[in-house]
Order: structure tokens, then C-alpha cells, then sequence
């Protein structure tokens, strides 16, 4: 029998990028809510109780609504919304966290899908916390820009709606209290709430996020060779990921580093630079909000949790 697939919020931005990724998979049968009972909570229990696995593609509340009507000790779950990624029970699905996370995804049965700002900062300053070449107080700032479907639907509608008018870049977390505060700290193993200084651009999807450090206050400054060993070592000893590191260089410009290059694919590309002279080093990451940064993870999770 195949495994049966519910996506609820299949109409939403995520959903429809997870309904398209899994269209043409004939190993598995996905269950749709008709559209106009899409918010009916009974229908929704049904599918969701009907699921061996429900990617749940909705705001925070109604995803917490979501879990609490599976009634049943079989449905596994993926949550694409923020509400359980630091929760008890849940694994973070971050598949290349470390060398034990694709297999702790595997047997879980509530998984949280990171969101889209974290996993790039994780990716490379997680690597450099666990080998001690940061310590966990590192006063840490993330800054980066993002396409608009990173707002979802009402984002999305704004800025086509605007076209031409819509701002070019546009920083946003002014308050300080960006919702993915929280996981950052917890997965990059940080002592302190780091800043998330986002940006959106006027183009749809695709993301680059930016860690800048500030080395010389140390006991021991790390040369950047050394950040990109220990980064380029970690993701060497994982299996099968999709994150990969760009060789150590001094360049100025480099064309790559394009918010979309990146779109429609499950990838992610980070990159090391770095001043000894001056202490300094920029971490970089290259991915798509809407493939790594949801629909793309939400999909390698699902297949880890199938055994596939
Ligand atoms: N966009 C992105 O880049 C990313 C988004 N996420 C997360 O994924 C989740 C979905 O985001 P996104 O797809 O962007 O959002 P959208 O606003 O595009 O889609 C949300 C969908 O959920 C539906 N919905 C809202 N409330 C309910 C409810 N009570 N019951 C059933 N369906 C409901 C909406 O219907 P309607 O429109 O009719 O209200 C809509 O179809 C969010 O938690 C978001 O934080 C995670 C990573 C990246
Ligand atoms: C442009 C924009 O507003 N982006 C969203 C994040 C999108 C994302 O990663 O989603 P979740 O964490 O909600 O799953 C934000 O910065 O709050």
C-alpha cells in the first residue's frame, strides 16, 4: 500500500510548492481536501487521522490545531510553521544539523521544518561552536534578503499588486524580536539571543542570509581558513545532504551569490570569507526560502521518514 500524504494548507504557498513537488511521485498516494472545506475542522481530523503522514503548511495556530486533533498513534507529522521548533517531542528538520539528524528524522514522529532565516546561519555557525572556534556567548547578528513569498499569501499579493512600486529592499525585524530568534539560538548552540536583521527584495523567492563576525575580541582569533575547515569538515561527513561549501577564496564579487540562483532546487551553498589581517570573517548562505527553506526540506523529510 502506499504511504498516504496529507497536506494541510495544500493551498497555500508552501502546500502548493509540496503539491507540486510530489506530483509526479507515483509512490505515494496523496489525500486532498476539497478546498472549500479547507478551515473545517472535522473534515480536516478526518484527513489528518487518515494520513500516515500530514505536512501541516498553515499559521502557527492552526498547525497546533492541527496536531491536537490526531487522535490516532500512527499519523507522523512535518510542521512547516514555527510552533514546535523548540517544543519537547519534536525533532528539528534540519537534515545536516549533524551526523545524527537524517536518522533521528527517520524514526521521528513529529518533526518541525526549520524556517527559512535560520538554516543558513545554523548551517555554518553550528559547525563553529561544536569545534570551539566560536564560543556559544559569540554576540552574533544575521542580516540577508529574501523574496517576497517568504510573507506567504498576503505578501505575495502585496508586492504584485505594487509590481514596479514595490520596494527593492526593504528591512524588516526592526523590533528585534523576529520569530526565528529561538531556533537560531537553540540549533546554533548560542548562550545569547542573536540578532535577525532581515530584508525583503521585490523578487519571489530565493534568499541569501549573511552572518558577519567580529573576531579580534577572542582569546584565540581563528584564521578563516580555519572557519572554512571546520565548516567544509562537517558537511563532509554527512551523507547524502544537499548542503554544500564553496572553496576558500578572496574574491571580491562573486556571481553565485544571487538570492535565486538556487530556485526550485532543494540546494544550499555556503561560503567562507574572511580578512586575518583585520580579525574579520563573513559566513554565507545561498538557498530558496520556498526549497530548503520549506516545501524542498518538508519533502527530504517526508522521504527520511519513509525510509525512502
Ligand atoms: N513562505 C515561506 O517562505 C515559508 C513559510 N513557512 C511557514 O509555512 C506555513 C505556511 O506559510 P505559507 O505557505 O507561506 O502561508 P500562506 O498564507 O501562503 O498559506 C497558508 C494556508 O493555510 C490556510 N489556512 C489558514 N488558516 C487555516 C486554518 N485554520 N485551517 C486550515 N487552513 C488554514 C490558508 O488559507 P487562506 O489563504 O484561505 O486563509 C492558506 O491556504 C507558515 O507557518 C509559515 O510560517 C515556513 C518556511 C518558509
Ligand atoms: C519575508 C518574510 O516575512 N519572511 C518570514 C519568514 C518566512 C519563514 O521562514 O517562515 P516561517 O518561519 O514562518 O516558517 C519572516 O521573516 O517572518
Amino acid at each position: 500500500m502506499k504511504p498516504k500524504i496529507f497536506i494541510d494548507g495544500e493551498h497555500g504557498t508552501t502546500g502548493l510548492q509540496i503539491r507540486a513537488l510530489l506530483a509526479e511521485r507515483g509512490d505515494l498516494e496523496i489525500i486532498s481536501i476539497p478546498v472549500e472545506r479547507r478551515k473545517e475542522t472535522a473534515a480536516r481530523a478526518e484527513f489528518l487521522n487518515a494520513a500516515d503522514i500530514a505536512i501541516l503548511c498553515l499559521p502557527d495556530d492552526a498547525a497546533k490545531e492541527s496536531v491536537s486533533l490526531i487522535a490516532n498513534e500512527t499519523t507522523k507529522v512535518i510542521d512547516a510553521s514555527t510552533a514546535h521548533r523548540v517544543a519537547e517531542g519534536w525533532e528539528y528538520g534540519f537534515a545536516e544539523l549533524d551526523k545524527e539528524q537524517a536518522k533521528k528524522i527517520a524514526t521521528a514522529k513529529r518533526v518541525a521544518n526549520p524556517g527559512c532565516w535560520p538554516q543558513g546561519p545554523i548551517a555554518t555557525l553550528r559547525p563553529l561552536v561544536t569545534a570551539g572556534l566560536l564560543p556559544a556567548s559569540f554576540p552574533v547578528a544575521v542580516n540577508g534578503i529574501t523574496g517576497y513569498s517568504g510573507g506567504g499569501r498576503p505578501m505575495i499579493e502585496d508586492y504584485v499588486a505594487k509590481g514596479e512600486d514595490a520596494s527593492e529592499f526593504l528591512p524588516y525585524g526592526l523590533t528585534l524580536q523576529h520569530k526565528h530568534v529561538p531556533e537560531l539560538k537553540a540549533y546554533a548552540k548560542l548562550s545569547h539571543d542573536p540578532i535577525m536583521q532581515p530584508a525583503v527584495g521585490n523578487f519571489a523567492q530565493g534568499m541569501i542570509t549573511v552572518v558577519p563576525l567580529q573576531l579580534g575580541g577572542l582569546d584565540r582569533v581563528p584564521t578563516g581558513a580555519e572557519l572554512h575547515t571546520a565548516i567544509s569538515d562537517h558537511f563532509a561527513a554527512i551523507k547524502g545532504g544537499v548542503v554544500e561549501v564553496a572553496p576558500y577564496a578572496h574574491l571580491e564579487r562573486v556571481p553565485d551569490i544571487d538570492p535565486e540562483i538556487y530556485n526550485g532546487t532543494n540546494r544550499m551553498k555556503l561560503y567562507v570569507f574572511a580578512n586575518d589581517s583585520r580579525a574579520q570573517a563573513l559566513l554565507l548562505a545561498v538557498y530558496d526560502n520556498l526549497g530548503k527553506g520549506a516545501s524542498g526540506a518538508a519533502v527530504q523529510n517526508m522521504d527520511l521518514m519513509l525510509g525512502l
